[in-house]
């Protein structure tokens, strides 16, 4: 089906931007949109205390979904975390105790205000945690009810397990249940708040259409699949993914500022496609940016970084961060400000946030490795702390990493 012939608002747009990979009816679901708003969600399991970049495009589509007229529903994995999706992965999931997902639970939500309006009315956003019912359930009850509509040959088949089996790695019978579950998810989501559409990444694939097939069988209803493509950078590598790590949603696991640098290190390809997925610059302007060369491109880059840190983090810090990135201190050095300078913080941390590390560990290296300067002064105690008597200049103080990059950093 062509872009052109879609008449509902969110698909146009959806597709326009680049956000559809596949969808279970893409004529069906165009059509029941346009006549009328529906719920669709959108389920996060609790693997950290933060999310990151990955999860970040269904998120926009959700905030997508909301503006044009539709509810979106936020489902937190607080009982499937338990078990762990297989799809896609070599190995299984270490397992988290119950302790680890409360406090992964706790860390996750916040990202999610930001993108979404809570604030009720036909569209406003709501959040579920799957342990609500998850939890409850029966074993031979389920068994009876779900497990008679589900093929083993069939799941055995999926492209999601087929290479951990096909290279004989151990699929657990605790992990064979995951699909499961996310289709008993997606029904109760149909039956408790009209849910009839569930997105997610391409890998959650299997795992929606077995919810939607689960819907037909027992409710005799029709309900949608929809997937956002895997992104990968024009290199190769899986988007939001760095040899550091994950870029992490948190302020306290990446700073504002060390967000905004990662989007402004955008590989020059990826610029257009990048600003289509994670901010709201309309198409117009965007093909116009993204057909910029050279060091023009580099606007095209610090537009990107800017409008996508402004989403998350607020304008303010979006700015801060492009001022300080162009220089724009006194003492022609980027600007960081971290509050915890004003109690006292801890070196490692302190080198983490200034830097935009993308761990504890990375910064404690760098300290361990000579690298490290506080004043002109070489730091050599990662856990030494540094307070309001190290803001020497101006109420800031020299922190540099390496031969190349210094920072001023200030507690407000
Ligand atoms: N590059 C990406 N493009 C699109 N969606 C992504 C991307 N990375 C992650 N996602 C989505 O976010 C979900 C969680 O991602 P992932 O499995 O990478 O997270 P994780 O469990 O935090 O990471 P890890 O694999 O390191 O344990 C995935 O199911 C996928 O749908
Ligand atoms: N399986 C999804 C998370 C999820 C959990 C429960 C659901 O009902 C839906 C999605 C993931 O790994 O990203």
């Amino acid at each position: 089906m062509s872009t052109d012939a879609l008449r509902s608002d969110f698909l146009r747009i959806a597709s326009e931007r680049g956000y559809v990979h596949q969808c279970t009816d893409l004529a069906g679901l165009d059509a029941r949109l346009a006549a009328g708003p529906l719920a669709a969600y959108v389920g996060y399991d609790c693997t950290a205390d933060s999310l990151h970049v990955g999860h970040l495009i269904s998120i926009m589509l959700l905030r997508l979904w909301q503006k044009t007229g539709n509810r979106p529903v936020v489902l937190i994995g607080g009982g499937t975390t338990r078990i762990g999706d297989p799809s896609f992965r070599d190995e299984s999931r270490p397992l988290l105790t119950d302790e680890q997902i409360e406090a992964n639970k706790r860390g996750i939500r916040g990202a999610f205000e930001k993108f979404l309006d809570f604030g009720g009315g036909p569209a406003g956003a709501i959040e579920v945690d799957n342990a609500t019912w998850l939890d409850e359930l029966r074993y031979i009850p389920l068994l009876r009810d779900v497990g008679v509509h589900v093929s083993v040959n069939r799941m055995l088949t999926l492209d999601s397990v087929r290479q951990r089996l096909e290279r004989e790695h151990s699929l657990t019978f605790l992990e064979f249940n995951y699909m499961i579950l996310q289709a008993y998810d997606f029904r109760e989501l149909f039956r408790r708040h009209g849910v009839v559409v569930q997105m997610g990444g391409s890998d959650q694939w299997g795992n929606i259409v077995m919810g939607a097939d689960l819907i037909r069988r027992t409710d005799g209803a029709e309900a949608f699949g929809l997937t956002v493509p895997l992104l990968t950078t024009a290199s190769g590598q899986k988007m939001g993914k760095t040899a550091q790590g994950a870029v992490w949603l948190n302020a306290d696991r990446l700073s504002p500022f060390g967000y905004w640098q990662f989007w402004r290190n955008t590989e020059d390809p990826d610029v257009g496609r990048f600003l289509r997925l994670f901010t709201e610059v309309p198409i117009a302007e965007i093909a116009r940016l993204e057909r910029l060369e050279g060091a023009e491109l580099n606007a095209a880059k610090i537009t990107l970084a800017t409008e996508a840190t402004a989403l998350l983090h607020g304008r303010a810090a979006a700015e801060a961060a492009a001022k300080a990135a162009a220089g724009e201190s006194t003492a022609g050095l980027p600007v960081v400000v971290v509050p915890e300078l004003a109690d006292g913080i801890a070196a490692f941390a302190l080198v983490a946030r200034a830097f935009g590390l993308a761990s504890n560990a990375e910064a404690r290296r760098q300290i361990r490795g000579g690298g490290v300067r506080l004043n002109d002064a070489p730091v050599t105690d990662e856990a030494a702390v540094i307070g309001p008597a190290a803001l020497t200049e101006d109420g800031a103080a020299r922190l540099s990493l390496g031969r190349k990059r210094q920072v001023l950093v200030r507690a407000a």
